[in-house]
């Protein structure tokens, strides 16, 4: 058996900070490899990119979520107890909850409800003299989302909601008063939704059927029992909080539009564009860099050995612009999704494998559904000016937005 190739130095956790999006990439290629050991926060990691290396991620009896998240991202962006920490049985049948949730029609109400907002925000944006976009998406997915889900939002709320809810995917990962702000942040948000689990399981509060408070406050688990209310309230905000930030992808979307304007035509024409508009977006701005796992018992791969207990990293980035699954990786070219036949493995910017017995983000129906609505919306519905202003992603900022958010100035409704 080989031994796994090391990057350079003891630890890498630096240099992965840094560049976030291309270190896994760019080491395997230096060193002509799909995987490398390193060290991450002083813990001994496997970075490994590309289509292969997300199948062996994937196959289900390999690796393992238990205890693979650092303590830092869970006490911001994930919390305790709920889904992303489940493995085996308690996995798919808590995963089951949520995927009850994505039915066709639902996610249609979905995008009802925000192209409602739409409808309700042009006015005020057509009086203003700017419009910083990336705030006013937020804003307006906090208030779709809520009603979707069957939570109460009062008007007074909407701003304090919003900011908790952008908190604890913005600021995960920082450092310094910024991530005290998002632990702050998460418990009054898990506070505030645990007691409308509770409200529903007393019967003060009745939302519909479907709605993801139903579901989640009367789930019951493997062993019969009703989720605790506080990894309910974990689950609520597993709902909420992704989908405002689906609100990064609708910015990008934007952004795309303005840099490649030629698309805006060719939208406008054929409305069988917009799906593979949005989903070359997905692919080639960076979102979440890698996902992590441990290895459950010690098992070969292409002859190298994976210890028990290993951290895992799968490179999400660098696997949707790798040469080897994709022409000319690094241009933006949406008709390559036309006729693309579809893999589990190779376009992965919320994860691989299976939805349902693999940890696969269920929301991505819901992201490609509100990116449409918002890019239709865009091209069809309004027409803008982009402020002059510095539209460069900071790639060492998680998630990469532009500096001033996108500015937009003399909107106005297209009659
Ligand atoms: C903003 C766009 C989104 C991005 C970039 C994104 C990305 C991801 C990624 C990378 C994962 C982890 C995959 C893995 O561990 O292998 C994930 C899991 C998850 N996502 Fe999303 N997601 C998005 C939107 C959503 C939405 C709208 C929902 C709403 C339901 C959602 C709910 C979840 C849940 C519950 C999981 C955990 C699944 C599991 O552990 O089985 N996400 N997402």
């Amino acid at each position: 058996m080989s031994s796994i190739p090391s990057a350079e130095g003891f630890d890498s956790t630096l240099t992965l900070l840094r560049n976030p999006y291309g270190f896994i990439s760019q080491t395997c290629r230096a060193l002509d490899t799909d995987l490398f050991e390193t060290r991450i926060l002083l813990q001994k990691t496997i970075c490994m990119t590309g289509s292969a290396a997300a199948e062996v991620f994937y196959s289900d009896d390999k690796l393992i979520r238990a205890g693979s998240m650092p303590g830092r991202i869970q006490k911001t962006l994930l919390g305790e107890g709920g889904i992303q920490g489940l493995d085996g049985a308690a996995h798919q049948h808590r995963k089951k909850m949520f995927m009850s949730l994505m039915g066709t029609e639902h996610i249609a109400a979905l995008q009802g409800m925000s192209l409602h907002m739409l409808d309700n925000y042009a006015p005020d944006w057509e009086a203003r003299n700017e419009v910083v976009f990336y705030d006013k998406v937020r804003e307006m997915l906090t208030r779709a989302v809520c009603a979707w889900c069957g939570v109460p939002l009062p008007e007074a709320e909407v701003a304090t909601r919003t900011a908790q809810l952008t908190a604890l995917f913005e600021d995960a990962g920082a450092i310094g008063p910024k991530h005290w702000a998002a632990r702050l942040a998460r418990h009054r948000l898990e506070k505030w939704a645990a007691g409308m689990i509770q409200q529903v399981r007393d019967g003060e509060l009745q939302p519909t059927q479907e709605s993801a408070l139903h579901v989640i406050a009367t789930w019951r688990d493997l062993d019969g029992a009703i989720l605790p209310p506080k990894v309910a309230a974990v689950e609520l905000l597993n709902v909420l909080r992704p989908t405002v930030a689906v609100s990064v992808f609708i910015v990008q979307t934007a952004h795309a539009l303005h840099r490649y304007p030629e698309w805006q035509e060719k939208l406008r024409n054929d409305e069988g564009l917009l799906e593979p508009f949005v989903q070359e977006v997905r692919r080639l701005y960076p979102f979440f860099p890698a996902v992590a796992a441990r290895v459950k018992s010690t098992f070969e791969w292409q002859g190298y050995r994976f210890p028990e207990g290993c951290r895992v990293l799968l490179d999400l980035y660098g696997t949707n612009t790798d040469p080897r699954s994709w022409d000319a990786p690094l241009e933006f070219r949406p008709e390559r999704f036309r006729d693309r036949a579809k893999n589990q493995y190779d376009f992965i910017p919320q994860g691989g494998g299976d939805h349902y017995t693999n940890h696969r983000c269920p929301g991505e129906w819901i992201a490609i559904s509100q990116m449409k609505a918002f890019c239709r919306y865009l091209v069809n519905d309004v027409k803008y000016d982009v402020q002059d202003q510095d539209l460069e992603l900071g790639t060492g900022e998680l998630p990469p937005l532009p500096e001033n958010r996108f500015i937009m100035r003399n909107v106005r409704r297209r009659r």
